[in-house]
């Protein structure tokens, strides 16, 4: 074989037998990696750990930050979390170019009873988080899927989940942000003080200054969730009453759907209990032998009859976790089989930082050409008309349906109503599109064309082929832009947000 030839054989493999690695290299790797990140958590955990020090870590902030004031500025500031450990799908190429700022603030600061909040710096983790609240009987009020996701990047982003239809995203239930800005000095803000920069720094994308902790409202747990499964064979049926159990007035906790195919899917509601009633069976999903939960709610559909779980809490929290919602069959195609459940399944599954270290540049090209992962927000009014035009560019399946409520807030999501709230919907697609004709670029840009035009948004942890304009259309940036024009240094230190996620830096 020449060299030529290995290398095209070799990425044969990678790209069409990527379980081999997995199997072979990843997750033994995996296993030593999580041994290795256990104790490396540990040691950085207890080297950085100093709840009672918090004031003297933003001061180490803040010098960092004076320290390039201080410079000729000629680069722009980022944190210095590394690209590979975030969990949206590319790693950032300005991670490279701009400055990095050590963010390195890993406590949770208080729980407060009385008021239910919870006061957190910015690298605690959504696992870290519910380890906390969780014997304290409580929970924040949506707990957005997969444990690595950071309270910061969930400000700074967006966070979603099945009971943001009653409390919004991650932004409407955090109540104040403490931040340093680029002229090193250090603000607290919430809807009373400093409100234009509160009401700004969601979508921000870290542009506006570093978050060194936010104040976040929790609310009380129970130890299950009974789950209620309703298969549907027609979309307008589907959709009719997802959109009807996501207005009530007094709706499920908790609301999502799968589509399976065009015209069938299953509406899930559920709410949290303190005991297994006789009405359903339990079902503790979260087991490593259990069968992925997509393939359990598929299953419903097949059986064609309403049916009821109780699912233990956190199981039900982590449910699209142990198989990346569906993305993992694209990497380990019998992941769900019994054998390898039952023989590997507590090794799943394998650690995203390292599946993103170790992914070849011929995957990379690969998920660019022939992968579409996008989440697509829009009122819930045109969720039926979405689908179709989803099905007719994009056609994956399954289709991630989860209602959330955007609140009439100033801000980059600016809603066109003048009541409290309007209701929207998540479509979650991800996966190898079938649609005949699909082109990444042209189908994802009519697409988000379809998502602006219908007034909604679109999640930017994914790529946005928009141009600034049509991003500048999609949100609202007239409180951002009136907030980097008054903060001393803003500008010199942080790109627009459009800079930061689009296509060409995001890479
Ligand atoms: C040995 C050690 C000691 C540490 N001590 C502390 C400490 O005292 N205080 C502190 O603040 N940090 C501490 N840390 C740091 C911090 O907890 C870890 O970095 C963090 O646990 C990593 O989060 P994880 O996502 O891996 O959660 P894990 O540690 O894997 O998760 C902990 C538990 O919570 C569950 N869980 C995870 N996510 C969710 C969720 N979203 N909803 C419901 N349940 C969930 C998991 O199933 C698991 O059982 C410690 C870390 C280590 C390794
Ligand atoms: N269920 C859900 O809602 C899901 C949400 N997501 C998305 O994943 C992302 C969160 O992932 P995660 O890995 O935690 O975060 P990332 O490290 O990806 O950070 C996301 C953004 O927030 C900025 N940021 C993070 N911390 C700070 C800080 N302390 N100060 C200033 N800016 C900060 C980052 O800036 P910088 O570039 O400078 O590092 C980056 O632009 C969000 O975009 C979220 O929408 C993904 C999956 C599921
Ligand atoms: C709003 C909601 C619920 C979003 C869910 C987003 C998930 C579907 C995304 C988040 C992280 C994500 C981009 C990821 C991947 C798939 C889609 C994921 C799981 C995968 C596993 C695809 C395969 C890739 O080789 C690689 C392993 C790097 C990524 C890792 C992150």
């Amino acid at each position: 074989m020449t060299a030529i030839e290995t290398e095209t054989f070799l990425e044969y493999i990678l790209v069409e037998h990527r379980w081999i690695i997995v199997m072979v290299a990843l997750l033994p790797i995996s296993l030593i990696w999580k041994i290795w990140s256990t104790l490396r958590n540990y040691v950085v955990f207890k080297l950085n750990s100093a709840p009672k020090m918090h004031i003297k870590k933003v001061k180490e902030v803040q010098s960092q930050v004076k320290a390039w004031l201080a410079g000729d500025r000629s680069t722009r500031l980022c944190t210095a979390r590394p690209g590979w450990q975030a969990m949206s799908f590319r790693q950032g190429i300005y991670k490279k170019t701009f400055t990095n700022i050590k963010v390195n603030l890993v406590d949770v600061l208080e729980v407060d009873m009385e008021n239910m909040t919870v006061r957190c710096e910015p690298l605690v983790t959504m696992g870290q988080l519910s380890r906390t609240l969780e014997p304290l009987g409580l929970a924040l009020a949506v707990v957005p899927e997969l444990d690595q996701l950071t309270v910061g990047g969930l400000v700074m982003g967006t966070g979603v989940e099945s009971s943001s239809h009653i409390y919004g995203l991650f932004q409407h239930f955090c109540l104040q942000y403490e931040l340093v800005l680029a002229d090193g000095s250090v603000v607290t803000c919430s809807k009373d003080e400093n409100p234009d920069l509160f009401y700004a720094v969601p979508w921000s994308y870290g542009t506006l200054g570093f978050l060194t902790s936010a104040v976040i409202k929790v609310v009380p747990a129970k130890k299950y969730i009974r789950l209620e499964y309703r298969p549907y064979n027609k979309l307008s049926d589907l959709a009719h009453h997802f959109v009807e159990e996501s207005v009530k007035d007094k709706p499920h906790q908790f609301i999502e759907a799968l589509l399976f195919t065009k015209n069938s899917g299953v509406l899930m509601t559920g709410d949290m209990v303190d005991k297994i009633g006789d009405d359903g069976k339990f079902n503790p999903i979260g087991k490593w032998y259990a069968e992925w939960f997509f393939k359990q709610v598929e299953r419903h559909l097949t059986n064609n009859r309403t049916a009821v779980e109780y699912v233990p809490l956190r199981d039900y929290y982590h449910r699209h976790t142990r198989s990346f919602f569906w993305e993992l069959q694209d990497i380990i195609p019998f992941g769900n089989h019994p054998i390898f459940r039952y023989l590997l399944g507590w090794l799943m599954p394998p650690e995203v930082s390292l599946l993103k270290l170790t992914q070849p540049e011929a995957v990379t090209k690969l998920y660019d050409k022939a992968h579409v992962i996008q989440d697509m927000l829009v009122p819930v009014e045109h969720l039926e008309k979405a689908i179709n035009v989803f099905h007719d560019e994009i056609e994956v399946y399954p289709i991630w349906l989860c209602p959330f409520r955007v609140f009439n807030h100033p801000g980059q999501l600016k809603i066109k109503t003048k009541a409290d709230s309007q209701m929207f919907v998540d479509i979650g697609v991800y996966g190898v599109p079938k649609a005949k004709g699909y082109e990444t670029v042209t189908s994802t840009r009519r697409i988000e064309a379809f998502v602006s035009k219908h007034d909604g948004f679109q999640m930017l942890y994914a790529d946005t082929y928009t141009t600034l304009e049509e991003f500048r259309a999609m949100f609202d940036h007239t409180l951002y832009d009136k907030v980097r024009d008054s903060l001393p240094y803003c500008k010199d230190a942080f790109p627009e947000i459009y800079g930061k996620v689009n296509r060409s830096v995001r890479k």
